[in-house]
């Protein structure tokens, strides 16, 4: 296998490769850009038109997406499987990857669309670096943008496998990319309906991609991803990789479940409470009524909404992120 195929252990190495540049013997390009990112070329005849941006380890200890990228690496650079689209892997938090934690100093996902400016660290200098990418990736005119970030969650799940679909003003929803999603085993996608500063918010509201970050399971360390079952989403990747995606029926949203956001729960100082266990699920319903949190002056969270459901809660986090959102079901009416 070509040494470029091995960006894993180059970057768990935090090392830089002696060739920047190799061949496969199928004429594919692989170049290594910086550290955890690489491009894979197509030769031009072969080339479908399609910009395919692959992302994991924005979270440095959610290990099954970044080794679904290492398998499709590996395949890539032995020839097994043989690129249409052009492709560029990012591995999104490198120290922190080699750390197996979630951050080092503060949450990459949290510094997108303009934020890291407003900051400083090794994390503010990698959003930088991702942002800079991505846009270089995306720059080519009249071709397909499509941007995939794949996680996994703190805790369990009711429904194990959803996407996030970010939000931008005048653009609508796409079916046919929720289909997509269906076919590579998505069972819920969160529809958003307002900007973000996530990975995915920028490349879909900067860039122009359709845009999406993929909840596939519970987060556990390298080797430990036996009980985080990515096959579908595996298979349809590596048919979008090699433009052999078969048809979608018009009706393929059938089964999966669509939600919107009511509010995002934003922790506003160290008085922030939140009322639910410890080991609560993502999906888990809470009753009108509910005090869900409370913080500094008497601000109290109270379940008003029909049917809602809590997802990411997490009290942990820093001042002035959100520390959960409740999301309510809704339809697929308004999607283009
Ligand atoms: O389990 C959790 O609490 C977080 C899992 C995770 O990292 N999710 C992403 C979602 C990004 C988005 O909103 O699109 C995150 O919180 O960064
Ligand atoms: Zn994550």
């Amino acid at each position: 296998m070509l040494a470029l195929g091995k960006l894993l252990e180059l970057t768990l190495a935090g090392r830089e490769p002696a060739e920047k540049t190799q061949l496969t013997v199928e004429g594919v390009r692989m170049r290594w850009l910086s550290e955890g990112a690489l491009e894979v070329r197509p030769p031009e005849a072969r080339d479908n038109g399609l910009d395919l941006l692959l992302s994991a380890g924005i979270h440095g200890n959610e290990t099954a997406p970044i080794e679904l990228l290492d398998r499709l690496l590996h395949d890539i650079a032995r020839g097994d499987l043989k690129p249409r689209a052009r492709i560029l892997f990012l591995f999104g938090n490198p120290e922190a990857i080699r750390k197996g934690e979630r951050f080092i100093e503060q949450d990459v996902n949290r510094l997108f669309n303009g934020r890291h400016e407003q900051s400083s660290g090794c994390e503010a200098l990698r959003a930088c670096e991702l942002e800079r990418l991505a846009a270089s990736f995306f720059s080519l005119p009249d071709r397909e943008r499509l941007h995939y970030d794949l996680h996994t969650a703190i805790r369990g799940s009711k429904i194990e496998q959803f996407a996030l679909y970010p939000w931008k003003e005048g653009r609508q929803h796409s079916r046919k990319e929720l289909a997509r999603l269906r076919a590579a085993g998505m069972e819920a996608v969160l529809l958003q309906n307002k900007p973000s500063i996530v990975f995915s918010s920028f490349t879909y509201d900067k860039l122009g991609a359709e845009s999406f970050t993929l909840e596939l399971g519970k987060a556990r360390p390298f080797g430990h991803n036996d009980g985080v079952n990515v096959d579908r989403l595996e298979t349809r990747l590596k048919q979008i990789i090699e433009g052999k995606e078969p048809e979608l029926a018009d009706d393929s949203l059938d089964g999966l479940q669509l939600f919107s956001v009511a509010r995002e729960i934003i922790k506003h100082s160290d008085s922030f409470r939140l009322n639910l266990p410890a080991d609560v699920e993502n999906f888990s319903e809470l009753e009108v009524g509910y005090l869900l949190a409370e913080d500094i002056a008497q601000t109290r969270w109270i379940i008003e909404e029909e049917g809602a459901r809590i997802i990411f809660p997490n009290p942990k986090v820093k001042n002035g992120l959100r520390a959960g959102i409740l999301i309510v079901p809704t339809t697929d009416e308004n999607l283009a």
